[in-house]
């Protein structure tokens, strides 16, 4: 007995070491070459008993059909590496709360495992740990694998873990890595029961040796994981500072930030790249760009402010998890920061609308939705009648609507008129008498601004126009008349920085 438990304390220590390696591999698809599996979609319809008011807040006419889910879906497999063997469907009047799916469904595709031979089953939904535990118990069990060691048992991926996964393997940067294993390890908490639960039923888990070296493993394990997020928000938070004292730098340019959202694969990066020539990787997979991007770019056309900050950024998709929502938020403090946003849209894709609509939620979610904005059109050289679509997106978006080709260049002329016009409402007006001294600040004014009066008095140069509000809080100290401008202070309804992500984490 004695030796026993020496031997499972050493067999504990083992696998103590080997957590973070071992669970690593269980969600690292990236490391097979095209693993197969067998795709679940589900269409969940419990909406049709919701009362008519949250009905409406739901916005129905935009739901992502099962047909449209499933096909982004399947992009989302084959960009992660998995190829997909076999595909089940499932229209649901309500989730099961053990299994998500029904009792049927579940078991055919118990047996298409059986038959295919493949072991990995990936949902379009996102599950619950207990559900996601049930399912791979259930399957695993008609597979005979019930007592085998969970590596070799089915793995049951949701859409959550899939599309974490692929940020993992896109993930460039410093700060994006962090911020992936954040997300990961705040995904993999609840379901660490699941990896572990081999040692349980070895311990008799239930009877006697109810605390066994299972049990004991497992708030090990758990320790480990709380320390490692622990850790990981620090670093995080040390990043971020870098990144706050980088914006100031960048706020004391003067210069517009314009951020470029839009949903995966619009062509957000191949728009930056054509406007700048930055050579940010651009590639026909979801999720290419996960690291914002800055670039200081000078835009033929453009008059009262000829150079603009352009950022490019993740893009975004229908369902985004609550995980990235929270540990990207850095990222979209950029989108945050920016004075305009460009949505860029795939005009070439047929449920373009409903994409838009799927953006413009999360945009309202993280508080831009009010920013200004201008809505371009990509990928017009993939469409027949791009009249038509301009058309068709101005009655139904209303205002400021351009469409581009990236690619061909179409467009561009149009694009930078319409940035114009927007930026038109980011000046406001100055009344300034600045020192002699001071010719850094002039230059900037004629530079960024637009000048309606310039005087030389004896103080120094007194010049009334308008500027970017960046510019005017900078000037602030050379006001003079009563054109001050207040210094606009983020408004964040006297919620700190924390409470506000944990909300908009949380509504998602
Ligand atoms: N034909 C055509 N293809 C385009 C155009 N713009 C982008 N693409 C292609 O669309 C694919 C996606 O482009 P990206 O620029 O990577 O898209 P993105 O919006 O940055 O995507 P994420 O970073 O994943 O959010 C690439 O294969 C591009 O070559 C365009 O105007 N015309
Ligand atoms: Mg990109």
């Amino acid at each position: 007995m004695q030796a026993d438990l020496q031997e499972s304390e050493k067999e504990s220590d083992k696998d103590m070491i080997d957590l973070f390696e071992r669970e690593d591999r269980l969600m690292d698809v990236g490391n097979i070459q095209m693993e197969p599996c067998i795709l679940v979609g589900v269409e969940d319809l419990s909406y049709h008993r919701l009362s008519g008011e949250e009905k409406f807040s739901l916005d129905l006419e935009n739901q992502f059909s099962l047909d449209e889910s499933l096909s982004e879906m399947r992009e989302l497999t084959t960009t992660a590496g998995l190829k997909i063997i076999e595909e089940v469907t499932q229209r649901l009047n309500e989730p099961n709360p053990r299994t998500y799916i029904g009792t049927g469904k579940t078991k055919e595709i118990a047996a298409v495992c059986e038959r295919t031979g493949v072991c990995t089953v990936v949902f379009d939904a996102e599950l619950s740990p207990r559900q996601l535990k049930h399912l791979e118990n259930v399957f695993g069990e008609t597979k005979g694998f019930r007592y085998a060691d969970s590596e070799s048992a089915i793995k049951v991926i949701d859409r959550t873990a899939l599309i974490l996964d692929i940020f993992a393997q896109h993930a460039k940067t410093k700060e994006g890595q962090l911020q992936v294993e954040l997300a990961l390890h705040t995904y993999r908490a609840p379901r660490l029961t699941k990896l572990w639960s081999h040692l349980e039923r070895q311990s008799g888990a239930g009877g006697v040796g109810l605390r066994g070296p299972g049990e004991r493993q497992l708030e090990i394990d758990k320790r480990l994981l709380r320390d490692k997020i622990n850790g990981l928000k620090k670093q995080i938070n040390e990043v971020q500072k870098q990144r706050d004292l980088h914006r100031r730098g960048r706020d004391n340019l003067g210069l517009p930030v314009v951020a470029l959202v839009g949903y995966t694969n619009a062509g957000k990066s191949t728009m930056l790249n054509h406007l700048t020539k930055a050579g940010v990787m651009a590639e026909d997979i979801l999720f290419a760009t996960l690291d914002p991007t800055t670039r200081r770019v000078k835009l033929p056309g453009l008059k009262t402010h000829p150079e603009v900050l352009l950022t490019d950024t993740v893009g975004f998709i229908q369902k985004l998890p609550t995980q990235l929502v929270a540990a990207f938020r850095a990222t979209l403090e950029e989108v945050k920061s920016a004075d305009i946003l460009v949505h860029v849209m795939d005009a070439s894709n047929p449920i373009w609308r409903k994409q838009e609509a799927a953006v413009m939620e999360v945009l309202s979610d993280i508080g831009c939705g009010d920013k200004p904005i201008l809505k371009v059109f990509n990928k017009i050289d993939l469409v027949e009648d791009g009249t038509k679509v301009v058309r068709d997106g101005a009655a139904l978006m209303g205002g400021n609507v351009v469409a581009v080709s990236s690619k061909t260049g179409e467009g561009m002329t149009d694009f930078v008129a319409s940035m114009e016009r927007t930026m038109e409402g980011l000046l406001v007006p100055i009344e300034v008498v600045i020192p002699y001294s001071r010719g850094e600040e002039i230059n900037l004014i004629h530079e960024v601004g637009a000048v309606d009066f310039v005087d030389y008095i004896e103080e120094g140069t007194m010049i009334y126009g308008k500027v970017p509000l960046a510019l005017a809080n900078r000037l602030k100290e050379f006001e003079v008349g009563g054109a001050g401008v207040e210094e606009v202070e983020e408004e964040k309804g006297g919620e700190t920085e924390e409470e506000y992500w944990k909300r908009v984490a949380k509504k998602r």
